[in-house]
């Protein structure tokens, strides 16, 4: 039996895709739909209050495509928190224009592959900044979920622990090349959702989406064994973003 990589767990993340009913939301009244405007924007304001006391980070995400037309992206330190605010914004008025068109669960996650063996993770500030990472100013964010081949003769989780080792090495110095380009937040979620890991990536040139994941798919643990779901893409939207389009007069 191979030996399983020890994890490290941070805040709880829900992404939480929306698609908005275009025709409703023309149809509503100029009142309600400012009234619904002003509830989603009172939501963020809390989330942003959350975000400075330091118990999580919110962001609002335009997706571009048939796929969804929102992201609202939550970390939080419980699923407790996630879950109420997927009810909160449900309560709204501006929800009742919404449908759900895709959503992830998930934990962030850091592995010992390629620690080093002295820090102490609980009082290491870089380790916890990653464990509970703030949402960045980025302008683009990409978003897919991903496993491990678990296949005759191409199984990941039969690799030795120094196998898995060195191609995570060579994983990271692909990675590192990218450094200050691409932000990249690896969540697991064994157990929590359909696939084993979401990858959200912000970068404010999206074609450095394209360049960092292509070249990762020639290295050996993406190219023999990744296999990747739906890609989502999308910008970061500040508050007066969000009323510019939403606007429909
Ligand atoms: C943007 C750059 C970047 C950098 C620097 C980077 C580095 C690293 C390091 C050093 C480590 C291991 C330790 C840890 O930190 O956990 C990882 C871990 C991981 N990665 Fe990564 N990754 C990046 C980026 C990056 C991308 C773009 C992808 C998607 C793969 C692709 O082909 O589309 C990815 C995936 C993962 C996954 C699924 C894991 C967990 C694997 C497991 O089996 O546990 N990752 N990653």
């Amino acid at each position: 039996m191979s030996e399983a990589v020890h994890t490290l767990e941070g805040w709880f993340v829900h992404h939480d895709f929306r698609t908005i009913d275009w025709a409703s939301w023309k149809l509503m009244s100029p009142e309600d739909r400012q009234a619904a405007l002003d509830e989603v924007l009172s939501l963020t304001a809390a989330w942003r209050e959350t975000e400075e006391q330091k118990q999580g980070s919110s962001g609002m995400f335009t997706i571009l495509g048939h796929k969804a037309d929102l992201l609202f992206l939550h970390f939080r330190p419980t699923l407790e928190e996630l879950i109420e605010l997927e009810a909160t914004l449900n309560k709204t008025k501006f929800a009742d224009v919404t449908l759900p068109s895709y959503s992830y669960v998930s934990v962030v996650e850091l592995s010992n592959y390629v620690a080093s063996d002295n820090v102490d993770p609980e009082t290491d500030a870089y380790i916890q900044r990653r464990l509970k990472p703030v949402i960045p100013d980025n302008k683009n964010i990409c978003f897919y979920p991903m496993n491990k081949r678990r296949e005759a003769g191409q199984n990941w989780y039969t690799l030795s622990m120094e196998e898995r080792r060195e191609m995570m090495k060579s994983h990271g110095l692909i990675g590192r090349k990218y450094a200050g380009q691409v932000t990249q937040v690896i969540s697991g979620s064994i157990g929590l959702d359909d696939w084993e890991w979401g990858v959200t990536l912000y970068a404010d040139d999206p074609v450095t989406f394209k360049k960092l994941i292509y070249e990762m798919r020639f290295d050996e643990v993406s190219a023999k064994y990744s296999e990747f779901g739906t890609f989502l893409v999308g910008n970061k939207l500040s508050e007066e973003a969000l009323r510019a389009y939403l606007d429909v007069k």
